[in-house]
């Protein structure tokens, strides 16, 4: 079945269930505190499983007038109905050992017994426990088409957990607490479907009925029932209850309830009077509560609490994932035969569509007529001169299902004037066959004579917005139609401000690119890789600077833009000038100490967290480092700091590529040379770290795909996912 038939399935099934979950979630959160406060009452007497029947049987008769019953419940409490020597009847908690009267039963708190009511029939009697009982088969239904949609994006069960592709929160999050809570929520949900069963006797009853033996009445009366063998074996771990014989007339006889079965014993003799095997449904039933209710076990009852949090969190975020879909895909109606510009999108979840919307946003403020639509309404568009497809890819390289028709209409529908195309394709380096739908379109569309590249086929990881205005730019150059592309601002974690002091800043080299030192005023903690969040006196837009750890300082490694706002305002700095600076952790791009190699790939200045890097090698692992360069003069702003590195040890190689002398390299041609470094590193559990442009990323992308394919027989995508693999390119 594929994707989009799992999702409309789960989708539907949850949308059907949503208001019943909620209470029945609310409820059961409130019924989880339920069996803990049962669970710390002070009534289980440790050790006492061990203890024989028997000895309780004696510390019962010698300290009461008479015994009723005796009942063990999943708490390992004891209680017994008893007649003291005063002659009053009681329920009481008792000490195992000495039949001492611990407490006494109480009866359920008002919240629980109102939370238990609503949560079994939601006040409505039959029609509520009816409804309660569909609404638990829905949601095992739910968590079933949940596991496969989870297995779908993992790409299988031995992926399960493997590492969650980047996505808006609740998205992400929908999956990594679904993954986790998916077992416990599967029994919930069956546990309370078997209990609605029960109660609507849907299940197979029990009829076994207890036959007698016919009892010996002559027997000696002078025995103690305690005394007997059999109560001496039974030990209170297999006991559930035990009711005592009415009299001590010899017709009169225990009815013990053990875990597996029942029995009826005489009392003086011992002899087993009847036996029933408890059959299956009772067992079911027993653990059905259990595994519901959570009583018994303190543990349980915890998970079932998390577990009812996060079907409520699921409610939430499943919606925000449904109405982002469908917000995003809302198309308006505009005439395609009257635009020059054709968007045609293929998204499964949506994302892609928002990606177009903005596209379409930039173009129609620069004057353009834009149709925007889904891949699959594929057509002849009149006055089209640019046609722009982004689409993701699904399910090992497949076209999404608003694409799926594409190919064939492709194939069908007659062309009619010639079009400029460019394609983005969207996808994620965590699976093996990276955006190769968008490969597909951009292959139909190269071989047909109607349609001329503007761009050569751009691929976009985990939505990264900077890839896209990357290219964005390059279809701008190349299109002459200005593309102002504004994201929405995303809600900010305010992170702490933190004064800075220059305190070192070189000179501009040939690359208009410049060290600069800055040192925090108080001691603050951060790491090579984490982000230097920089905003210049002259706007209010933060950029993002990768950086080295350098003693206390942070160095940061910038080129100048000419026309930029950032990078002059920091050029102009003058030392000693403070400033405020947030530092935002990046634990994802941190060196790993315990690596048994390490590569670092990097061009221009994205050699900068490397260069505090490096000096955290202390255990002195393998460490190459693979750089791009524009000349040789760009590497001496570095070249202090590489030697000192590499007279300590801390860095193994230093392979330099330069793009501007006479032999022309770049350094995917690095890599190409040193394939044996990369699959060893790879193969060995190391970390590729990659930093510095976008092209320079999606060149080495490339590089490290053929190098797994052939040397490792594997696709880039595991070593992706087993984390091996740690960008930060802007
Ligand atoms: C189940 C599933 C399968 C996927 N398969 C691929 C794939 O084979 N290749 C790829 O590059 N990306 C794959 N992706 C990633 C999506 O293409 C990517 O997240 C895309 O940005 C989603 O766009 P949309 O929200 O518009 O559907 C897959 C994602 C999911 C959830």
């Amino acid at each position: 079945m594929t994707v989009s038939i799992w999702r409309y399935s789960h989708l539907l099934l949850a949308l059907a269930s949503a208001l019943f979950l909620t209470i029945a979630s609310l409820t059961g959160i409130v019924l989880a505190f339920e069996p803990m406060q049962n669970a710390v009452q002070p009534y289980h007497i440790a050790g006492s499983e061990k203890l024989s029947l028997s000895e309780t049987m004696v510390a019962l008769n010698s300290s009461y007038d008479e015994v009723l019953s005796l009942e063990i419940d999943a708490n390992d409490f004891i209680s017994a109905s008893v007649i003291t020597k005063s002659g009053e009847s009681e329920t009481i908690y008792i000490h195992p050992k000495t039949a001492e009267k611990l407490g006494s039963p109480k009866a359920q708190a008002p919240i629980f017994q109102f939370a238990t009511n609503l949560h079994r029939s939601l006040f409505l009697k039959g029609l509520g426990r009816f409804f309660v009982g569909l609404v638990s088969f829905l949601l095992c239904l739910i968590a079933i088409t949940g596991l496969f949609l989870i297995l779908k994006r993992q790409g299988g069960l031995m992926k399960l957990f493997s590492k969650v592709q980047k996505e808006y929160f609740e998205l992400r999050y929908h999956v990594i607490f679904g993954r986790l809570f998916l077992l416990p929520i599967i029994i919930i949900a069956a546990t309370g479907v078997y209990l609605s069963a029960e109660k609507f006797s849907l299940l197979p009853e029990n009829t076994t009925i207890h036959e007698l033996k016919n009892a010996k009445t002559e027997v000696d009366l002078s025995i103690e029932a305690s005394e007997l063998p059999i109560f001496k074996t039974i030990v209170l771990k297999d006991v559930k209850s035990v009711n005592f014989p009415f009299s001590k007339a010899p017709e009169d006889y225990f009815e013990v309830s053990l875990s597996d079965r029942e029995i009826y014993v005489h009392q003086y003799t011992g002899e087993v009077l009847s036996e029933i095997q408890y059959p299956f449904t009772v067992l079911a039933s027993r653990w059905s509560t259990l595994l519901h209710t959570g009583q018994g076990s303190f543990l349980w009852s915890v998970i079932l609490l998390l577990a009812s949090v996060s079907i409520l969190f699921f409610i939430y975020t499943g919606i925000v994932m449904w109405r982002r879909r469908t917000k995003n895909t809302k198309i308006d109606r505009v005439d395609k035969d009257e635009c020059s510009h054709i968007i045609l999108v293929g998204s499964e979840t949506g994302s892609t569509f928002g990606f177009a919307k903005l596209l379409k946003q930039a173009l129609v403020k620069s004057g353009k007529s834009v149709f925007l639509g889904k891949l699959n309404s594929y057509s002849t568009y009149k006055k089209a001169q640019h046609l722009i497809v982004l689409t993701a890819t699904y399910g090992d390289g497949q076209p999404t299902t608003n694409a799926r028709k594409f190919e064939q209409l492709f194939k069908t529908v007659q062309a009619t004037k010639k079009v400029q195309y460019s394609v983005v394709g969207f996808g994620s380096l965590l699976y093996p066959r990276y955006c190769s739908f968008a490969v597909t379109v951009e292959n139909l569309l190269d071989a047909s004579p109607y349609f001329e590249q503007t761009i050569p086929l751009y691929k976009i990881n985990n939505q990264d917005e900077r890839s896209f205005l990357d290219w964005a730019k390059k279809w701008e150059e190349k299109t002459s139609v200005s593309l102002k592309i504004k994201f929405p601002e995303k809600k900010k974690k305010q992170l702490k401000k933190n004064s800075f002091r220059v305190v070192e800043k070189t000179d501009l080299n040939k690359d208009d690119t410049f060290l600069i030192r800055l040192r925090p005023e108080k001691n603050i903690q951060f790491q090579s890789g984490d982000l230097a969040a920089i905003t210049p006196k002259q706007d209010n837009f933060e950029r993002l600077y990768s950086i080295a750890k350098i003693g206390d300082d942070i160095l940061l490694s910038v080129k100048k833009h000419k026309f930029g706002i950032c990078s002059p305002f920091l050029s102009d700095l003058a030392i000693a000038t403070r400033m405020n600076i947030r530092i935002k952790k990046n634990p994802d791009f941190h060196f790993p100490r315990q690596a048994k190699s390490v590569v670092l790939i990097a061009n221009g200045t994205g050699i900068a967290p490397f260069l505090g890097m490096l000096f955290e090698n202390i255990g002195k692992i393998p460490v190459h480092l693979f750089l791009g360069l524009r000349t040789k003069k760009s590497l001496q702003l570095y070249s202090d700091m590489l030697s000192n590195a590499r007279a300590k040890e801390y860095v193994s190689t230093v392979n330099i590529a330069y793009s501007k002398e006479n032999q022309k390299k770049y350094v995917q041609d690095l890599l190409k040379d040193n394939i044996k470094i990369i699959s060893e590193t790879l193969s060995e559990g190391g970390a590729i770290f990659i930093c510095g442009s976008l092209a320079m990323q999606h060149g080495v992308l490339e590089v490290l795909d053929d190098i797994t394919y052939t040397e490792l027989k594997k696709p880039l995508s595991d070593f992706e996912q087993q984390q091996q693999l740690k960008m930060d390119c802007y």
